[in-house]
């Protein structure tokens, strides 16, 4: 990957000392492990042992300034940054502002479905600052670009303007900063706050505490209600709002759902078995009422409002644009869209990330309860 010329100044890790010895990371992680004890997440923290706990993972923690030893699987190829690096031009705020050291609450570890996390292993109180959100602070018009260049690389030259690759949801808005905006990317560089996952009820919010009219490059991580021991610190990434990405999802929905037209119209005569489509697959154990493992896409389809359109025998028929898709299943196919975009959220699936169980199916998406019904593109 070509990266733009970095006017950064070098970043000094901080030298403290790991604080947490093996035995307190043991107890830590015994005691997350008991709490969440019947979760897919308790099976996962098993899998850390003493070399995933080992000097790599201690050296980076130490550099971040972080408690606990950091899992060697969750920071292999990232470079440690206890501060921002400034790229493309950008230079640091020159008025100082004061930043918090990282709380020594926190700790990194696996938490499936979504990778790794972070933890609060006490409790925290709102309004609490939790410490930088760091990483490369660059212009956003070119790091787009270079996103694009990416995606078109792996994707093809038809891929859409939409930026969305893995590596866009390292990267933080940190404001207009007297231009075309400010991101800071953590997908190769940062702290502990690049493993804060994204969460339909988050529980933490970005501040910009940028000075002056050099309102960018710097992000702090603040609690934005109580949290409990064990749960883990999440943010609503928010992008769902990019004009090109929700075109792409819509785009990618409404692909998929004209690619299911010959098993949906099965699906409506004889809920026979469908054979060659997974997501009609789906809708066909919903309307049957098959048990089974929670796929996490039936989340978003109403039976008795699916049962009412499979009754109903209309005919399904190509679709220009998404909302053309019928009532009863565009929300399925916008999930299934977002999902191919690779944006799908799954932090319902977790409960320390989401214990409510509501879930809008898309990262950075506001919940159904909020934002009923389609929206005209
Ligand atoms: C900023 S990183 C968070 C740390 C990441 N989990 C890791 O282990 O490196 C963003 C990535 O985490 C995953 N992720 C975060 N929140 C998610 C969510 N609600 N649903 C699904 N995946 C999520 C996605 O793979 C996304 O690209």
């Amino acid at each position: 990957m070509k990266r733009a010329m970095s006017e950064s100044r070098e970043t000094t890790p901080r030298a403290a000392p790991l604080k947490a010895p093996a035995q307190q990371t043991e107890e830590a992680l015994a005691s997350l492990r008991q709490h969440w004890q019947s979760e897919p997440l308790a099976e996962a923290l098993n899998t850390l042992d003493a070399t995933e706990l080992g000097p790599e993972g201690q050296r980076w923690s130490r550099a971040v300034g972080l408690h606990f030893p950091t899992p060697a699987s969750a920071i292999r190829g990232v470079q440690p940054l206890a501060g921002n690096e400034y790229a493309d031009g950008l230079r640091a705020p020159s008025a100082a502002v004061a930043m918090p050291s990282m709380s020594s609450a926190l700790l990194v570890a696996p938490a499936p479905p979504c990778g790794h996390g972070v933890f609060a292993m006490r409790p925290l109180q709102a309004g609490q600052r939790l410490g930088e959100y760091t990483g490369e602070a660059r212009r956003y018009d070119l790091w787009c670009e270079e996103i694009k260049a990416r995606k078109v690389a792996r994707r093809g030259a038809e891929s859409s303007a939409s930026p969305f690759i893995l590596e866009e949801l390292y990267a933080a808005w940190a404001g207009i900063g007297g231009g075309e905006g400010v991101v800071i990317d953590a997908f190769a560089k940062g702290n502990a706050m690049r493993f804060i996952n994204c969460s339909c009820q988050p529980n933490c919010s970005f501040k910009n505490v940028g000075a002056g009219f050099e309102k960018h490059g710097r992000l702090l991580v603040v609690t934005s209600r109580d949290i409990e021991a064990f749960e883990q610190l999440s943010v609503d990434y928010g992008w769902y709002f990019d004009p090109a990405t929700l075109a792409e999802v819509r785009a990618e929905a409404t692909k998929a759902y004209n690619e299911d037209l010959s098993h949906l119209q099965a699906l409506s005569k004889s809920r026979a078995s469908v054979s060659a489509s997974s997501s009609v697959r789906i809708l066909q154990d919903v309307l049957q009422e098959v048990p089974g493992p929670t796929e996490f896409l039936r989340r978003y389809v109403d039976r008795a409002q699916l049962t009412r359109l499979v009754e109903s025998k209309k005919s399904f028929s190509q679709a220009k644009s998404y909302l053309e898709i019928p009532e009863a299943l565009w929300h399925f196919y916008e999930v299934l869209g977002a999902d191919r975009v690779g944006i799908s959220c799954r932090c319902a699936l977790d409960k320390s990330l989401n214990a409510t169980g509501l879930c809008s199916g898309i990262i950075g998406r506001p919940l159904q309860a909020t934002h009923l019904g389609r929206e005209k593109q």
